[in-house]
């Protein structure tokens, strides 16, 4: 099962509700949410605010990507948000273990991303605990950026550990996953694809929007039946 994660990042914000619709007909599974504190990252986005208005204009899962210093104060507001995924970079969590319960005990379901230069031994211990593990194919903070090919080992990886653990946790990949790269990351064994540029065509131009969903997800199919 491949899902498309259509990251708002890169959507035309005047029309939200629209742009999120695009992406919906055009087969886009998932809603990705970029949330930056202007700290951990140098940008800013959007909050638990943005999130409550997006969760009125789709039912399909909220994947809620916290690019934010100290996480655990804002679980309950992205939870009253109505995020279903919520994903905390392993960087900024210093008792990892108790951030994905709570997450958890929140109603939510727990994941957790890393940074292109952390290694996939920091989170093995929490494997377990995660509905899914993301792993940043572009330093975090920007939409747009080129894909760093490395990253892919990292996913090959977590797919090895997935099947010696017997454990069952999704592999997404977020960063500069477009038609040129999204075939190699779903061959390593990625299931939930994020996409930002590569899915939104700009202001005004739904139709393309929706045909980039349309051979994005043809390309991520077809590859799934080559995979490593
Ligand atoms: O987390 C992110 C950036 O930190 C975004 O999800 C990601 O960059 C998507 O944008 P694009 O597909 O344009 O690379
Ligand atoms: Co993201």
């Amino acid at each position: 099962m491949i899902d498309l994660a259509f990251s708002i990042l890169a959507a035309d914000f005047t029309h939200l509700a629209d742009e999120i619709a695009t992406a919906e007909r055009g087969g886009g599974t998932v809603c990705h949410v970029d949330v930056m504190d202007g700290h951990f990252v140098p940008n800013i986005t959007f909050g638990p605010p943005v999130v409550a208005a997006v969760r009125r204009c789709t039912s399909l899962p909220l994947d809620v990507h916290l690019m934010i210093e100290d996480p655990d104060r804002y679980i309950e507001d992205f939870a009253k948000a109505g995020a279903d995924w919520l994903i905390v970079h392993q960087e900024v969590c210093r008792h990892l273990h108790r951030t994905l319960s709570s997450i958890r005990e929140h109603g939510m379901q727990p994941a957790v991303v890393i940074n292109p230069a952390t290694p996939v031994e920091t989170i093995i211990e929490v494997l377990p605990l995660v509905h899914h593990v993301l792993v940043m194919t572009v330093n975090p903070g920007f939409g747009g950026q080129s894909f760093i090919p490395r990253c892919v080992n990292k996913v090959k990886h977590l797919a090895s550990l997935r099947n010696e653990m017997g454990l069952n946790f999704r592999i997404e990949v977020d960063g500069g996953i477009g038609h040129d790269t999204v075939e190699e990351v779903v061959r390593a064994g990625a299931d939930l694809l994020v996409a930002g540029s590569a899915i939104y065509a700009g202001p005004g131009n739904p139709a393309q929007t929706e045909n980039n969903a349309v051979d994005f997800l043809r390309r991520a199919r077809a590859a799934t039946e080559v995979r490593a």
